[in-house]
């Protein structure tokens, strides 16, 4: 696991950015596992701007988001289908027809989640994968206590994850119980992981992810069991890690190393 250290959000959003970049440059056809959520944002703009400059296309990749709220149609103002549309598919050139989230409409979930488990294995898992990180040690929607093999499937949220994420909603009320996510074996499958997490909301559950036990307590903590993470932290986030020295502080003049 490769921790880097940024002085800023600014400087970390563009360091994953960067990531991005790098690896659609060598892999134009890369499969991307993509996230959603207020830390993602920075991210997203991040790679608007690189597009826009001519630095970076998706015009051949793929992309599998992690999941979407059981019941929200793509059209729903808080579905995720509406927040990728919003934040990034409507300003790249990736293809329509090359994006891809689970149907949180569709009439039977549990079979819409085999059905977009099996599309990841048949594009030949995802390539590179995108997480940010639930307040609670969730990945995705693997709530703590998820199977650290799972595949695509139904989970209940809890109500912390619930009231996080009402700030997207009207009333708590509306924020949906059930959603479809990508499982912890699916993410594990992916060829190479990026981890975003940012502010000192995060810091506890940030230390707990890499220095504390690899147990279904934490879902992130399952991290430290793949081969090849690289996990980007503003200071806030990294404020708890015991172990400091052996993480990269990464100052704005020094590039980003790559993984
Ligand atoms: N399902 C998403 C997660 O994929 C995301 O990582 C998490 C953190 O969100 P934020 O970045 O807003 O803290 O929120 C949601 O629960």
């Amino acid at each position: 696991m490769k921790v880097l250290i940024h002085e800023t959000q600014g400087t970390a959003a563009d360091c994953v950015a960067g990531l991005f970049a790098e690896r659609l440059a060598q892999q134009p056809e890369t499969v991307l596992g993509l996230a959603t959520g207020g830390t993602m944002e920075t991210v997203y703009e991040r790679l608007i701007a690189r597009f826009q400059a001519g630095e970076m296309s998706l015009a051949k990749a793929r992309s599998f988001n992690l999941d979407e709220y059981v019941g929200l149609p793509p059209d729903h103002p808080c579905s995720y289908w509406h927040y990728m549309r919003e934040k990034l598919f409507n300003h790249v050139d990736l293809r329509p027809d090359h994006a891809f989230l689970p149907k949180g409409d569709a009439p039977d979930a549990e079979a819409e989640a085999a059905r977009y488990e099996a599309a990841i294995v048949d594009a030949g898992d995802i390539g590179l994968q995108l997480l940010g990180l639930g307040a609670n040690g969730h990945i995705g929607f693997n709530e703590p206590t998820s199977s650290l093999t799972s595949l695509t499937r139904i989970k209940t949220l809890t109500r912390s994850t619930r009231e996080a994420n009402a700030r997207y909603f009207e009333t708590f009320d509306d924020v949906p119980r059930l959603a479809i996510t990508m499982g912890i074996g699916t993410i594990m499958r992916a060829q190479e992981v990026v981890l975003l997490a940012f502010g000192a909301g995060k810091a506890e559950v940030v230390a707990q992810m890499i220095e504390g036990p690899v147990s279904a307590a934490c879902p992130a903590s399952i991290l430290q069991m793949h081969r090849k993470v690289t996990v980007v932290l503003d200071q806030a986030a990294a404020s708890r890690l015991a172990l400091r020295s052996y993480y990269e502080e990464v100052h704005p003049e020094v590039r980003a190393p790559a993984i």
